[in-house]
């Protein structure tokens, strides 16, 4: 993703003032605003998309304070509250619906994305961007979807596929973090300023993005599909995770171990992204906690290149980054250490995470969320205690989310009578459970609610 302006643009919105220069905020780091900057030599990893250090050649955008900090000049702390969903009125669910739907509406204010590859990008006569506008919450789902493909190495060369650059690592957590920072301050950004909504996708809100094209064509029109518990191929997967799966994988000491891979093992990262048993053991046939949640889903949320598609995705990740906070907050300082340069690359303390403007590193997102980047979980600020120390969110999320599928209606909706049919009589289930009008996103009503209730 680019800057809507070449250089970063001006805090005040005035002239002159790129990146807050007039106020000594900040720099254009690129030669000119104006003239695109030289592509860099092509180097194993900036052939084709430039991936692993790619921010830093655009530069940063400093119109934008640190999270956890407001204010003219960026000194004031912010406190917001993510809010549990079963505390919730009916109205204020459905202001949490009414939010998602619009940034799904809502031309991203700052950024563009590339629509081709990088040595394409100026267009055949070279001087032409070959970029284009993408809604908030289609650019939430095309960065995910960019961090798991795999990376162009230019013409004639094979693709090079052997990281996820947001999962199966330590920057599992850290990155989906600033993922949902990200789609929350964009999502206040936008409820404040105002910006143009796309009526062509009011018309298809709840369909599947596909990354690689405009959003007003026709590339949106598949639905977003579900069918909860329907793997019959894989009976593993047919259940949620357990309550108690939350508190035994709080109990493990190590942020990570090594190969910091989806084979670690004693690895808190590796068992709260579930590729462990919730006790720390790995198992290459277990899947528990949030991998499960998304194999459970079976449909749209269960692929790694378009489960943001599913808008319960913000929802489970919530939670996860929850357990996240948990942890750091059991652990730190003391255990909680983030890898160094041992972990694969994207994944380790040095290298900026892959994708974000601005560039960001998984360390920077490896700290306490209240006192450091400005939110909490409603239930911690209270103080609640219970479900085993997990917390009342907590508490909620086991009573609706970490329960058998009788229990999901809330979270998952009210399945077809298609669906109920199928799935006592057939094998084969997917392609059943549609997110269809007159009802958008009102399957993800009744989980934690992310945004957050406060303007940045
Ligand atoms: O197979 C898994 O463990 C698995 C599937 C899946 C889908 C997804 O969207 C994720 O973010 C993670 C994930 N893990």
């Amino acid at each position: 993703q680019f800057p809507r302006e070449c250089c970063c643009p001006s805090p005040t919105g005035t002239l002159d003032d790129e990146c807050g220069s007039a106020t000594a905020r900040g720099q254009c780091v690129s030669a000119s605003c104006r003239q695109p900057p030289p592509l860099l030599p092509s180097t194993h990893m900036t052939a084709g998309t430039p991936r692993e250090r790619f921010p830093l050649q655009k530069g940063y955008n400093s119109g934008r304070c640190r999270y956890g900090l407001t204010g003219p000049n960026c000194d004031q702390r912010i406190s917001v509250v993510r809010r549990n969903v079963m505390q919730m009125s009916s109205a204020e669910k459905q202001a949490f619906v009414n939010s998602l739907d619009q940034a799904k509406r809502t031309v991203h204010p700052d950024l563009v994305i590339c629509t081709r590859r990088y040595q394409e990008v100026y267009g055949p006569d070279g001087n032409t961007p070959q970029f284009d506008n993408v809604t908030i919450y289609n650019y939430f789902v095309w960065t995910h979807y960019y961090s798991v493909s795999k990376t162009y190495m230019g013409a004639g060369q094979a693709s090079f596929g052997g990281v996820d650059f947001s999962h199966e690592g330590p920057g599992f957590v850290t990155w989906h973090r600033f993922h949902l920072l990200q789609l929350e301050r964009d999502m206040q950004v936008s409820e404040r300023r105002g910006f143009e909504v796309y009526v062509c996708v009011r018309e298809k809100r709840v369909s599947a993005f596909d990354m690689n094209r405009t959003i007003c064509n026709n590339s949106e029109t598949s639905p977003i599909r579900r069918n909860p518990a329907g793997n019959v191929e894989r009976p593993m997967v047919q259940r949620l995770p357990e309550p108690q799966d939350v508190v035994d994988c709080l109990d493990l000491k190590t942020f990570d171990t090594p190969p910091y891979y989806s084979t670690s093992s004693e690895s808190f990262r590796n068992t709260v992204e579930g590729y462990s048993a919730p006790q720390g053991g790995y198992d290459p046939v277990v899947r528990s906690l949030h991998n499960l949640a998304h194999l459970f889903l079976n449909g749209t949320g269960g692929q790694t290149h378009l489960s943001p598609n599913d808008p319960i995705f913000v929802l489970l990740h919530t939670f996860t980054d929850a357990i996240f906070d948990e942890w750091l907050s059991r652990h730190a300082p003391g255990e909680a250490v983030y890898p160094e340069e041992d972990a694969p690359i994207g994944h380790n303390r040095q290298f900026n995470m892959v994708p974000f403007w601005p560039p960001v590193t998984n360390a920077e997102m490896f700290v306490t969320a209240p006192e450091n980047l400005g939110y909490t979980y409603e239930d911690r600020r209270r103080g609640a205690g219970g479900c085993g120390g997990v917390g009342v969110m907590a508490c909620a999320m086991r009573a609706r989310y970490f329960r058998s599928a009788e229990g999901l209606e809330p979270l998952l909706g009210r399945p077809s009578v298609a669906t109920q049919t199928d799935r006592r009589t057939r094998a084969s289930l997917s392609c059943r459970y549609h997110v269809s009008p007159p009802a958008p996103y009102s399957l993800c009503s009744a989980l934690l609610l992310t945004r957050a209730l406060f303007p940045i």
